[in-house]
C-alpha cells in the first residue's frame, strides 16, 4: 500500500501506516487544507492546528465506531480528509459540495452536526449515557474543544454534568489561547498563568481526571497519551496546546484574519483582494456609526459575544475601552449583561450575529423585553450568509422576535438606513430594539452624511404602480427597487419599503391595501411568522379582496453556496422577481 495522502481513503488506511510515515503525512495533510483554502476559501487557521491532533486520534480510536464529536466543527477538514472526503475535498462549502461543518448525513465519522459552539460535551455525554442504556459501551466517547468554546454556559453545564458522572468521556482541550478574535476572561487567565498546577486542580475538583498539558504538534505524544487515555474509565480531560494557524507563517502571526482568510496565494499566505473588498459592509456601517454616536452619547456603550471583529465592534472598543465588553462565546450572559447595564440607566448596542441570538432567546424575552428595557440588539448575518450555510442563516429572527411584547424590529435597505436607524434607536429609551442586516456589502455607495431621525414604525412608499405592489423588508427590496427602475418604464409596480416589522405601519399597508389588487411581500427569513404572514393577517382582518403572494424561506433548511446561488434556489434573486412581476 502507498503511504501519501492520496492513498488514505479512510481511516483504516492511516492505522495501517508504519509510525515513520506520519510526520510527513501530517505534513501533507496540512499542505492539502492551505491549498484547498487558498484555492476556495472557508476556516484555516483552526484546522491548521489540529492536523497532528486529526491524525492521533484517527490512528488510535476506532472511529466511526468510537464517537468523535470536533466543536463548533471548522477545525475538523483534516478529519473530511482523512475521512474519506478528500477527493471530493474541492467543494467544500461549495454549493451542493460538502459541508464546511461535520454533518451527520455526509458521513458516519460526523457523529454530530456542529457549527455553533460549546454543544461537543453535552452531545458526547448524551452518546455515551445512551450506549450503557442500550448496552454499547464498548465505544470510546471523545470530544474536541477549543479554549474559547469551553468557556461559553453549555460547556460548562455539560461538565457541571459530566464531573458528577461515571460516563466514560474524554475531553480534548484545544488550548491555542485564540477564539477567532484573542480568547478572553477569567477561565482564558488560568490556562495562559504561570502556575499550571492550578489547571489541574480546577479540572479534577470538577471530577474529571486531568492530563497534560502535552504538545498538540508533537505526533507521536499525542499518539502515546492516547493510546493511555484509551485504557482509562470514567470523566477524563486532556489538554493539549496548540498553535492556530500552525505551519503557515503569516496564519501563526495574524492569527484573527487568517482564522478565515478568504482566497490566498497558498506558498506565501498572501491573501487576495477585489475591487469588491473595497465595498462598505453593513458591519462598517455599524462599527463606524456606533464610534460616532458613542462621541455624542455618552450612554452608549457595547457588547459582543467573541465576535469583536465579525461585528465590528471592534473601532468602538477601541475608541471606548471602559464602555465596551468583549464576553466571550456567551451570547444568554451577553444579553443579561446588557438587561443589568440598561437598569441603572446605560445604553447597550448588544451586537451578535442573528443565528447565534437563537441560543440566548430566553434571555431576550425574560430580561430584557419582559421589563421593557431598553437594549438595542444589532444583529450582523440576519438572512442568507452564503457558505457557512444551514447552521448560520439568520432566517429565523423577524419570525423568533415578532412575537416578542415591546420589542421594535427594524430592517434597514442600505448603509445610509442603517446609519440612521442606529441613530434614531438611541435618541430616546425606546424599550427593546432590534435592527437586523445581512452579512456583505450595502447596496448604497453614500451612506455617510448627517443624521436624520427616522419616524419610528414608519414605512416608506419608493414608487407608486399601476398594477402590483410589493411591501418589503430589507436591501432585497432596494435591490429590486434599482432593477425596477430600469426595467418598469411604465410604473406598473409600486414599492413599500415597511422599514420595520414592528411597529407594523399599518396606515401604509392600509393605503396598499386600498390602492393594489396584487400585492406581494418580499423578506430574506422564513415566512412563518414573518413579515408575509403579518401582511396576511392584517389583509384578513381589513377584508382585502386582491390576490396575495409572499417571497421568503419556505419551511426547510437551506444548506450552504454562495447567496446569489441561494437567492436563485429559494425564489429571491431580485431581478427574477422583477421579471415576474412584470411578466
Ligand atoms: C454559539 C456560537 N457563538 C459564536 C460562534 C462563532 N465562532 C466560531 S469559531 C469561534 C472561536 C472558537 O474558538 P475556540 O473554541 O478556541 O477554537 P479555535 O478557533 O481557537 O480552534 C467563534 C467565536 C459560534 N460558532 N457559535
Ligand atoms: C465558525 C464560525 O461560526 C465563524 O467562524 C463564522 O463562520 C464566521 O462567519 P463570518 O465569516 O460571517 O464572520
Ligand atoms: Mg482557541
Amino acid at each position: 500500500m502507498g503511504k501519501g495522502l492520496e492513498h488514505i481513503n479512510g481511516p483504516e488506511d492511516l492505522r495501517k501506516l508504519a509510525e515513520s510515515d506520519l510526520v510527513p503525512l501530517a505534513e501533507e495533510l496540512r499542505q492539502f487544507i492551505i491549498e484547498a483554502v487558498a484555492e476556495k476559501g472557508g476556516h484555516l487557521g483552526a484546522s491548521l492546528g489540529v492536523v497532528e491532533l486529526t491524525i492521533a486520534l484517527h490512528r488510535v480510536f476506532d472511529t466511526p465506531h468510537d464517537r468523535l464529536v470536533w466543536d463548533v466543527g471548522h477545525q475538523a477538514y483534516g478529519h473530511k480528509i482523512l475521512t474519506g472526503r478528500r477527493s471530493a475535498f474541492g467543494t467544500n462549502r461549495q454549493f451542493n459540495g460538502l459541508s464546511g461543518f461535520p454533518k451527520r448525513s455526509e458521513s458516519p465519522y460526523d457523529a454530530f452536526g456542529t457549527g455553533h459552539s460549546s454543544t461537543s460535551i453535552s452531545a458526547v455525554l448524551g452518546m455515551a449515557l445512551a450506549g450503557d442504556l442500550l448496552k454499547k459501551s464498548n465505544r470510546q466517547h471523545i470530544a474536541v474543544i477549543g479554549d474559547a468554546s469551553l468557556a461559553s454556559g453549555m460547556a460548562f453545564e455539560a461538565l457541571n454534568h459530566l464531573g458528577s458522572s461515571q460516563a466514560s468521556v474524554l475531553v480534548i482541550l484545544n488550548d491555542n489561547g485564540m477564539s477567532i478574535d484573542p480568547s478572553v476572561g477569567a477561565l482564558h487567565e488560568l490556562l495562559q498563568g504561570r502556575d499550571q498546577h492550578l489547571v489541574n486542580q480546577w479540572f479534577t475538583s470538577l471530577g474529571l481526571a486531568y492530563s497534560g498539558p502535552v504538545d498538540g504538534h508533537d505526533l507521536f505524544a499525542l499518539i502515546t497519551e492516547l493510546k493511555r487515555q484509551k485504557t482509562l474509565k470514567g470523566p477524563r480531560l486532556l489538554h493539549i496546546k496548540t498553535v492556530k494557524g500552525k505551519g503557515l507563517p503569516p496564519a501563526e502571526v495574524d492569527q484573527v484574519t487568517y482564522h478565515a482568510p478568504g482566497k490566498f496565494e497558498p506558498r506565501t499566505g498572501e491573501r487576495k483582494r477585489t475591487d469588491e473588498d473595497r465595498r462598505t459592509k453593513f458591519q462598517d456601517v455599524f462599527g463606524e456609526t456606533l464610534v460616532e454616536l458613542g462621541q455624542q452619547n455618552p450612554k452608549i456603550v457595547g457588547i459582543t459575544p467573541a465576535m469583536p471583529t465579525g461585528s465590528s465592534l471592534g473601532p468602538f472598543m477601541e475608541a471606548f475601552p471602559d464602555r465596551s465588553w468583549d464576553v466571550g462565546i456567551a451570547e444568554q450572559h451577553a444579553v443579561t449583561l446588557s438587561a443589568g447595564l440598561a437598569t441603572e440607566g446605560l445604553l447597550p448596542f448588544c451586537a451578535i450575529y442573528s443565528t447565534f441570538l437563537q441560543r440566548a432567546y430566553d434571555q431576550v424575552i425574560h430580561d430584557v423585553a419582559l421589563q421593557n428595557l431598553s437594549v438595542i440588539f444589532c444583529l450582523d448575518r440576519a438572512g442568507l450568509v452564503g457558505q457557512d450555510g444551514a447552521t448560520h442563516h439568520g432566517v429565523f429572527d423577524l419570525s423568533y422576535l415578532n412575537c416578542i411584547p415591546h420589542m421594535s424590529i427594524g430592517v434597514p435597505r442600505s448603509g445610509k438606513e442603517l446609519r440612521n436607524l442606529l441613530y434614531t434607536s438611541q435618541l430616546k429609551e425606546r424599550g427593546p430594539v432590534a435592527l437586523r442586516y445581512p452579512r456583505g456589502y450595502c447596496p448604497d455607495l453614500n451612506w455617510k452624511g448627517n443624521f436624520r431621525e427616522i419616524p419610528w414604525g414608519k414605512g416608506e412608499c419608493l414608487r407608486k404602480g399601476s398594477e402590483k405592489a410589493v411591501v418589503f423588508l430589507g436591501p432585497l427590496g432596494e435591490q429590486l427597487s434599482q432593477w425596477l427602475e430600469e426595467h418598469d418604464v411604465d410604473n406598473r409596480i409600486g414599492l413599500y419599503d415597511m422599514r420595520f416589522l414592528k411597529p407594523l405601519d399599518e396606515t401604509l399597508l392600509q393605503e396598499v391595501f386600498d390602492s393594489y389588487a396584487e400585492i406581494w411581500t418580499l423578506e430574506d427569513g422564513t415566512l412563518i411568522g414573518g413579515l408575509g404572514s403579518t401582511v396576511a393577517e392584517k389583509a384578513q382582518v381589513s377584508g382585502y379582496s386582491g390576490q396575495l403572494a409572499q417571497r421568503g424561506l419556505q419551511d426547510t433548511f437551506i444548506e450552504h453556496g454562495s447567496t446569489d446561488e441561494l437567492n436563485n434556489q429559494t425564489g429571491l434573486s431580485f431581478s427574477e422577481i422583477g421579471k415576474e412581476l412584470l411578466s
